[in-house]
């Protein structure tokens, strides 16, 4: 039943599934549940891939609805409000620009955006001959931006001896910590550093699990937990000495993979937050109705990007054939764009456990166009080279029908560079795919049209919003470029068979949490005890069928660190308590099986294995 909806809305949203009501998966963070829309999504072809990621991805925008579980949203009052009382307090800064900074910070794909966000207001300011004054933290420092460090979020103090260095000498800081579970000690550091300095600090969360819902577990070597430092926050939200922007956007549509719907959520609502203080800064009359205003263009952004459901889902289907013939899928980006393209590349790594050039992006200027402040680390290794240069030399002598490249780009960008490259790619592989982004009124010249067989050309209406209406043009670009890139690379994946209903079955464990996500994927999948499916896990990563007591006992930053040097760590374990079998027979069965996924079924239907709850309903299923 449709709660009642206080504004129009641009999309049709699905009705509320059945995450939003009191029971379901009630002990689970939002951030952490299943997706009701996406409980079959190992069985879906292309078209329902993308179909399903849509929905996922429309509930960002879904109302609160007043007979389900009062979950605040996007829309919600406290959110607008909220988002208002922090854009008045960064306009304060943007007033005094010389001892004052904006600070973003995150871990991941939220450090990614922190940057862009950064790099995107910052030019906004230097168009207005303003001096710059946004900043932004990743963990793990600039080398993450284009390799994933997954261990350097666990660690609080960290973060705080990062925020120290880029605030040094400044009075007053808008810090933003984006942690979309509310769950990285790094980002836990900062927020206590910022609380214990509030003369200078105005700390602010972002993320999309009520405070009730952060995570609890202690943060080795360190005195709070996640979600202390939350309740100490929302304690300050009372005098606006702290502010906490938490809207529920709905479980991701594959379990616990942030990079989709909290990523895109997270760019809606800063980049929205960051508008709206511009807007007050140039003394234009801002109301809620402006903050609409923008929130819808969002919304609109999700209607036109998916209005290209079949030509996405004619790629993701190519770029999987790509990786289950063990070829590539090459991204060759231009512009802000190329960020995008950069970004999904990398998160396929920790998300499904990709080989680093599995799917590999690059970007017109390298890092010149990343803008990040370390500058060219391009040396630091093969991962690290970016540039439409370096795939010119490292990649295009390599390049085979076996490989699949996709070319973004706007039609504002120089035509004559993409056919030259496409020209270059075209001698190796007939798999040429292409994102063009044109506002009405632009047609790609036929010479480009011709020589790209398969073209996702999104259309944008023009919008009539002075100055800042060229930044929404290429925010609305940059998501949809987001969205369609998420929807391929993960419909990629799930047809490759790392997914087994909606969880991620064979990823790194890179960090505490991805250890916590490891054990709770074992429980659900094979019914068995948290302390059973540990016990697999740790014999897995340690490859010791007997476990000491040393090890039983040891940290999990130790089982992280040791986890990192293996591979299929949790498929292993998932057939050892399937199977009741041996470390040695489970990695046998792996070895011949075609997918992880058929690993795990040919396990799940075994005579007189003990059955779980989620077990059993997926009993007897075939894709
Ligand atoms: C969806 C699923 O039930 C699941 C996955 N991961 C998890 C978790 C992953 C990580 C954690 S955690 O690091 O302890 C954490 C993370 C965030 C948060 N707010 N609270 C706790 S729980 C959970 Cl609780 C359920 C499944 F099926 F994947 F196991």
């Amino acid at each position: 039943m449709r709660g009642t909806r206080k504004y129009k809305h641009v999309i049709e949203t699905p009705d509320p599934g059945k995450w939003e009501l009191a029971g379901y998966e009630e002990t689970l963070p939002i951030s952490e549940k299943s997706n009701p829309i996406t409980r079959e999504l190992d069985k879906a072809d292309p078209i329902q891939l993308v179909q399903l990621l849509k929905d996922c991805d429309a509930e960002i925008f879904q109302e609160e609805d007043d007979n389900l579980v009062h979950y605040q949203r996007l829309y919600s009052e406290s959110v607008l409000r909220t988002v208002a009382d922090i854009a008045n307090r960064v306009q304060e800064v943007l007033k005094n620009p010389e001892d004052g900074l904006i600070v973003l910070s995150g871990c991941g794909t939220s450090g990614r955006l922190a940057m862009l966000l950064a790099n995107s207001f910052n030019r906004l300011l230097k168009g207005l001959h303003k001096t710059p004054c946004y900043s932004y933290i990743i963990s793990g420092g600039d080398r993450s931006i284009v390799s994933s460090q997954e261990a350097p979020e666990d660690n609080a103090m960290m973060g705080e001896e990062e925020l120290k260095k880029v605030c040094e000498g400044k009075r007053k800081v808008v810090y933003i910590g984006i942690s979309c579970g509310l769950s990285a000690p790094f980002i836990a550091g900062q927020l206590d550093y910022c609380m214990r300095k509030l003369d200078t600090f105005l700390p602010v969360l972002v993320g999309f699990n009520p405070v009730n819902m952060a995570r609890n577990d202690t943060i080795e070597g360190w005195q709070f937990t996640f979600r202390k430092v939350a309740e100490r926050m929302q304690n300050l939200q009372d005098t606006q000495q702290a502010f906490i922007l938490n809207p529920a956007v709905g479980p991701e549509g594959v379990s616990g993979s942030s990079r989709m719907k909290g990523g895109s959520a997270t760019k809606i609502l800063l980049e929205t937050l960051f508008l709206f203080a511009h807007k007050a800064e140039s003394n234009v009359a801002v109301t809620e109705g402006c903050l609409l205003e923008i929130l819808r263009t969002y919304e609109r952004a999700h209607k036109v990007t998916y209005s290209q459901s079949k030509k996405i889902a004619a790629l993701m289907k190519q770029s999987a054939t790509s990786l289950q013939k063990k070829g590539h899928l090459y991204i060759v980006g231009w512009g802000t764009l190329g960020v995008m393209g950069i970004m999904d590349a990398v998160e396929c790594v920790p998300t499904f456990h990709a080989e680093w050039d599995d799917v590999r992006s690059f970007i017109n200027g390298g890092y010149k166009t990343l803008e990040n402040k370390e500058g060219d680390i391009g040396s630091t290794g093969p991962e690290f080279a970016i540039s439409h240069e370096d795939f010119v030399k490292s990649v295009l002598p390599s390049l085979s029908e076996t490989d699949t490249v996709l070319f973004i780009f706007t039609l504002d960008d120089d035509l004559s560079e993409v056919e030259k490259m496409v020209t270059q790619v075209k001698e190796k592989t007939s798999n040429v795919y292409a994102i063009s982004h044109a506002i009405a009124g632009q047609y790609m010249p036929n010479s480009t049209k011709k020589m790209i067989p398969n073209i996702i050309g999104v259309t944008w209406p023009i919008l009539f919003l002075e100055y800042e209406g060229a930044f929404i043009q290429k925010f609305q670009r940059e998501l949809s470029t987001k969205w369609i890139l998420n929807t391929v690379t993960t419909g990629a994946h799930v047809l490759k068979g790392k997914i087994f209903r909606n969880f991620m079955v064979d990823f790194k464990i890179g960090s505490s949490k991805l250890f916590q996500r490891a054990v709770t994927v074992l429980q659900r999948v094979t019914g068995h005890s948290q302390q059973r499916c540990t016990e697999a896990l740790l014999q897995s990563i340690y490859g010791t069928q007997a476990l000491c007591d040393q090890v039983k006992n040891a940290a999990i930053s130790k089982h992280v660190e040791e986890a990192a040097l293996k591979d299929k760590v949790l498929p292993t374990a998932i057939i050892i308590l399937l199977r009741n079998c041996t470390l040695q027979e489970s990695s046998a069965r792996l070895q011949v099986s075609p997918t992880i996924r058929a690993a795990i079924e040919s396990s799940l239907n075994i005579p007189g294995r003990k059955r779980g709850a989620e077990s059993e309903e997926s009993e007897g299923r075939s894709r």
